[in-house]
Formats: structure tokens, C-alpha cells, sequence
């Protein structure tokens, strides 16, 4: 039988210092204002929250990622901006190595989620054997082959398995692939075609909202922890607000209706606090551009504060 208590003793984390690393970066999802994210979640309260909490909270640090480009580059790919999406990506893997191997929690704030090529370049540049939870509306399995829109955030989950043509093993000091077997995909309900066929073929992990639906939050996240912890040396978690329904959640640029409500989120986070099997967590596609009152900011704050240990009582 799996027991939290059991993995938390078996994973003794030190008391986690922070580090929050922005990765302003848009350019891989084809739409202005995710490069806005970080500032927007920083200003909702990140900080103020994570220090309330007591938890220590390392400089923060800005990664100076390509911000502009008019057009695509004519590249001779269908992935657009893939010039750029490379260099983001070593920048970024660096400041996250650099965080991991010095024993601080990386808390990445993106910016699409192409940012997570990057931040699994570092990351598993210093653990050889990781286990990912990407929650998300979509699959993010595309490769240029299946591709319809060629943004990159599309394909970042095929990047990290080393699926397709452009992979983690594109990026300087990103370390092995991580492997299928401790790759768990939560509220999925929008899959492209070449994404579904993979998904069967190599029986990816992916709880649907349907699969939520029928099973509750707490089945689905018991069954994605000991997955993404078997065997595992650590746990990323990869959040794409998208997860969560725009009702909760509008500010995000690919929007899909029917997503994990507010108390469902949280409680997948308080789960995966008690856990305590994350050891790093990014949170991505938040567009203030589309959500003039900030609330899938607060949102982002609020979850990564679950995740990190806070509780109600
Ligand atoms: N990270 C995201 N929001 N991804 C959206 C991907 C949408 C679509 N499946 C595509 O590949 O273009
Ligand atoms: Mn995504
Ligand atoms: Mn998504």
C-alpha cells in the first residue's frame, strides 16, 4: 500500500529555501503577453505569501530570454521561433541547474509552456531519474510532424520523453530523457489527433477529465504520485493554468472549457504537499493581458502555496 507518510520519510527534504526564476518567454506559444506572467504572479503576492509561510526565499533571479521577434525566422521547420525556444531553454536549464544542485526548491514562473524544455534541461541535468506531473488541458505531445499550430508549447512534454525531432538533448546540459513510465498527464480534454494516437500506442498515463470525473481528484492524484515517484529520484510538477476551467482561470492563452475547479486544484497541491515528493514546480501560461482583474495570477500564487505546504488548519 502507498502511504504519504511513508514517501515523506523516505524523502527527507530540508526545510526548502526558494528560488523563484522568471522566464518571460512568449515566443512559444505564438501569443504576446505570457512574457508578462512572472511579473503578474510576483505581483500578486508570491513573494509576501511564500515568506508569510516562513519559508526562506533565495534572490530572485530573471532570466534574460529572447523577447522579441517580429516574424518566425524562415527556418526550414514548421516550429515557429525554434531558434529562440533553444536559447531560452539553455539560459534558463542553467539557472535552474545552478538552483537544483544547490539545494534550493526551483520555482519557475513562465511564460509558455515551451519555458519547461528548459527548466527539465536543468533539472535533469542534476537528477538523473525523474518523475514529471504536467497538469494541463492539452497533451503538449506534439511533434512537427502533428503539429497544427507549429508553437512549440505544443510540443514541450515530447521534448522532455524524446519524442519528435527537437528534444531536451538539443539543449546544452540537459541530462537523460525522462522516462515514460513516471510521466503522469492530469485534466487533459483537448488532444490532437497525432497526440492521441501516441498516448495509446505507448500508454502514456493521462488522466482525462474524464477520468476525473469518474474517479474524484484524490483516486487520480494517490495513483499519479506513485507513479511519478516509483523509482524516482525526484518530482517535477509542470502547471499549466490551462488546467483549471477559464471559469476559475481566464487569463491563459489556449483556453478550453471544462477544467479542474478551484478546490479540486488545491486539493491536488495539498496532496502532493503531503507527499512531499516535488522538488520543483513551474507555473505557466499566465496571460495578464487576458485577465485585467489578475485572478489567474492570485491563482498561481494561491497553488504554488498549497503545494509548498500551506493548509488550512
Ligand atoms: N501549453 C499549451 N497551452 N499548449 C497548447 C497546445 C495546443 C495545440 N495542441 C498545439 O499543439 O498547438
Ligand atoms: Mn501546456
Ligand atoms: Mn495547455
Amino acid at each position: 500500500m502507498f502511504s504519504y507518510a511513508e514517501s515523506f520519510l523516505s524523502r527527507p527534504e530540508a526545510a526548502k529555501k526558494i528560488q523563484l526564476i522568471h522566464a518571460p518567454f512568449w515566443l512559444g506559444g505564438g501569443r504576446a503577453g505570457a512574457e508578462l506572467g512572472p511579473e503578474s504572479i510576483v505581483e500578486a503576492g508570491m513573494k509576501r505569501q511564500l515568506m508569510h509561510m516562513g519559508l526562506e526565499l533565495a534572490e530572485e533571479i530573471v532570466v534574460d530570454v529572447p523577447r522579441l521577434a517580429a516574424e518566425p525566422a524562415a527556418s526550414g521547420t514548421k516550429m515557429k521561433y525554434l531558434a529562440e525556444v533553444k536559447e531560452m531553454a539553455g539560459l534558463l536549464g542553467e539557472q535552474v541547474h545552478r538552483a537544483a544542485a544547490g539545494g534550493r526548491f526551483p520555482l519557475v514562473l513562465g511564460g509558455d509552456h515551451s519555458i519547461a524544455i528548459g527548466t527539465l534541461a536543468g533539472l535533469t541535468g542534476h537528477r538523473g531519474n525523474l518523475g514529471l506531473i504536467w497538469f494541463d488541458a492539452h497533451g503538449d505531445l506534439n511533434t512537427e510532424d502533428t503539429t497544427p499550430s507549429g508553437n512549440i508549447h505544443g510540443m514541450a512534454l515530447a521534448a522532455a520523453i524524446g519524442r519528435g525531432s527537437f528534444t531536451l538533448a538539443d539543449i546544452p546540459g540537459a541530462g537523460p530523457f525522462i522516462r515514460k513510465e513516471n510521466v503522469v498527464i492530469i485534466g487533459a480534454r483537448d488532444l490532437d489527433p497525432g497526440e492521441r494516437e501516441y498516448i495509446r500506442a505507448e500508454g502514456i498515463r493521462c488522466f482525462t477529465m474524464h477520468e476525473i470525473d469518474r474517479m474524484g481528484i484524490h483516486a487520480v492524484m494517490e495513483q499519479a504520485i506513485a507513479i511519478a515517484g516509483d523509482g524516482t529520484d525526484g518530482v517535477h510538477v509542470s502547471f499549466d493554468l490551462d488546467v483549471l476551467d477559464p471559469l476559475e482561470a481566464c487569463g491563459v492563452g489556449t483556453p478550453v472549457p471544462g477544467g479542474l475547479n478551484y478546490r479540486e486544484a488545491h486539493y491536488a497541491m495539498e496532496l502532493l504537499a503531503e507527499s512531499g515528493l516535488a522538488t520543483s514546480l513551474e507555473l505557466v501560461e499566465v496571460n495578464p493581458l487576458l485577465d485585467p482583474s489578475r485572478r489567474t495570477s492570485r491563482l498561481a500564487v494561491e497553488l504554488a502555496a498549497s503545494l509548498l505546504g500551506k493548509r488550512i488548519l
